[in-house]
């Protein structure tokens, strides 16, 4: 890239250029362009230099291959006396900027032509995690002048190649409060427009549609794949990308295999109520950052756990839960014709009022939790012994809730996330298990969550970094014998967690799947490819659960 613009710089005579860099440098003498800017570019040579008006003033403008700096221009005194003001200059790096358009002026109705003002460059400007489109105006009515900077800048921005061209997307229209599509059409579709990204849309019609579409669909075409929507869009298509993946490659997911890396990056855009993944990737649930870190290419490698029953696998997933996570799920499914919001609240009041805990065999092979360099070969032995021959620590006991989770699942109601200890990419999971607790305990742990308490700090919550975990529900019979007393205010009486088809809940993403019997889980480090970054806490407002 740098060779083709180095010959498209060119275009500056030499001569003239060293003649207008002496007179820059005489400007920038007299007028005291911001020195910071210029000096952490002074390394680039610049590809083009030339005068904009930018707002009133104007200005003399220099692109180099990493910034676009400006600095205005101060008319000579006609006294003859140096100015005293000092003006500022400012500039873009060329990373932030996502599109370059040709600006003219048109009529009302004018879809094409108009009368040339100058070019305009689109910037994803930074303030704390959020990300705005920003734009700056560079005015001047020279249709030459205009082709040649729109062409360089053109050149640039076609260069990176970590930039998508063209996505699949898919939006559910059932997201939360069932404004997804229009989340998509007003904020999100003209950013991908700007930015010249083909689009391939499907509004998803049924649960297991995204899916089915990733299945069979051609990918090759695309450079990434795009979902609108909450948690539950967002996992039915990270699992359908990975499950594509592994047929692709030819894994049976009927036996406890290595999957691999799923072909294409996965964006998010938030529409849905929690948005966990977004944030844990966006720091915010914001639309708009999602859509830049989207078109400028930001990734970030994630670890993705595995659900296997009987060997077979059921879903890769961000998190899982057992028990009181679980039970909530399954009681706000019973209550279907109730709106999403009051439905989670009403079941969340009665898995809190009917609280019980599980009887359970719970093992898990711990992990450093630290970030490992692993190659994938060795990443692969280790994990491969994971199903039999690891070191499995084993627990047995009542537990109100056992939650595993393979990135932070940072959200408002836990701004620094649901399992703060793991990772994006460290190559394990995060366990975290209650024990039996009287209903007033429990809630105490819950309603850490929000705040900057620990909610782990309680004698009857145990975490552990884990690289897989067994969790084997065991026979209804028994438990309330060991029921502490602590305990004695939840209804003993009621019917244990088990159905009548002999499964149990599980809430997997956010998904009811009900189990028989026992389960496996693994982390599958950085299988999973999203577009964001790395973050540390969520800048959302905590949002305090009102029914707690
Ligand atoms: N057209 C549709 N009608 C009904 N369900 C759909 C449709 N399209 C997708 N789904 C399913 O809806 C489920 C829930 O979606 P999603 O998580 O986006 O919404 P939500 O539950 O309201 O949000 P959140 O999980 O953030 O609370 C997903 O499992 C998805 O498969």
């Amino acid at each position: 890239m740098s060779e083709r613009l180095e010959a498209g710089s060119k275009v500056n005579n030499s001569m003239k250029r060293q003649k207008r860099r002496k007179g820059q440098q005489k400007q920038q003498q007299r007028v005291g362009v911001e020195e910071d800017a210029l000096s952490a570019d002074s390394h680039c040579e610049p590809l083009l230099r030339g005068i904009f008006q930018i707002g009133k003033k104007s200005h003399d403008v220099e692109l180099t291959t990493s910034r676009i700096t400006w600095t205005p221009i101060q008319p000579e005194d006609p006294t003859g006396q140096s100015a005293v003001k000092k003006l500022q200059g400012d500039f873009v790096d060329l990373t932030d900027v996502f599109a370059v358009k040709v600006k003219r002026r048109r009529s009302v109705g004018q879809k094409s032509g108009g009368t040339l003002l100058g070019i305009t460059v689109f910037v994803g400007k930074r303030k704390g995690a959020k990300l705005k489109d920003h734009a700056v105006h560079l005015n001047n009515l020279s249709a030459d002048h205009c082709e040649i900077w729109f062409k360089h800048l053109k050149d640039i921005l076609n260069g990176f190649q970590n930039r998508p061209k063209s996505l699949k997307v898919f939006i559910n229209p059932s997201s939360h409060k069932k404004e997804a599509y229009q989340v998509y059409v007003d904020q999100v579709a003209p950013l991908f427009k700007l930015a010249d990204i083909q689009t391939d849309v499907t509004v998803t019609e049924r649960k297991g549609h995204a899916v089915s579409v990733l299945k069979e669909c051609s990918l090759e075409e695309y450079d990434g794949v795009v979902c609108v929507g909450g948690d539950g869009s967002v996992a039915e298509v990270a699992h359908g990308l990975l499950l594509r993946a592994q047929m692709d490659a030819g894994r049976d997911t009927d036996s406890i295999f290595m999957p691999v890396q799923a072909a294409l990056p996965l964006g998010v855009i938030p529409a849905g109520s929690t948005d966990a993944v977004a944030c844990s990737v966006h720091g915010i649930r914001h639309p708009v950052t999602a859509a830049l870190h989207i078109i400028m290419g930001h990734k970030q490698a994630v670890d993705v756990c595995s659900v296997s029953s009987v060997g077979r696998l059921m879903r890769f997933c961000f998190s899982v839960m057992f028990g009181f996570g679980g039970r909530t799920l399954a009681a706000a499914e019973k209550l279907h014709w109730i709106p999403n919001t009051q439905r989670r609240e009403l079941a969340f009041i009665s898995s809190l009022t009917h609280l019980k805990p599980e009887d359970c065999e719970l093992s898990f092979i711990a992990s450093s939790g630290a970030a490992v360099d692993q190659t994938d070969s060795e990443l692969e032995d280790e994990l491969s012994n994971v199903a039999e021959d690891g070191p499995w620590q084993t627990r047995r006991g009542l537990y109100l809730s056992i939650s595993i989770m393979s990135i932070p699942c940072l959200c408002s109601m836990a701004p620094r996330g649901l399992a703060p200890f793991t990772r994006l990419n460290n190559s394990s999971m995060a366990l975290v298990a209650v024990g039996n607790a009287s209903r007033s305990e429990f809630i105490k742990h819950l309603k850490r969550y929000s705040s900057t308490n620990n909610q782990f700090s309680f004698s009857f919550v145990e975490t552990q970094c884990v690289r897989a975990v067994r969790l084997r529900p065991r026979s209804h019979c028994g438990w309330t014998d060991e029921t502490s007393e602590e305990n004695e205010e939840s209804d003993t009486k009621n019917a244990p967690i088990i159905s009548t088809e002999g499964t149990y809940p599980w809430n997997i993403d956010g998904e009811l799947l009900e189990v028989p019997g026992e389960v496996l889980i693994r982390v599958h480090p950085r299988i999973l490819t999203l577009f964001g970054s790395d973050v540390e806490e969520a800048e959302e407002k905590p949002t305090k659960c009102s029914c707690i």
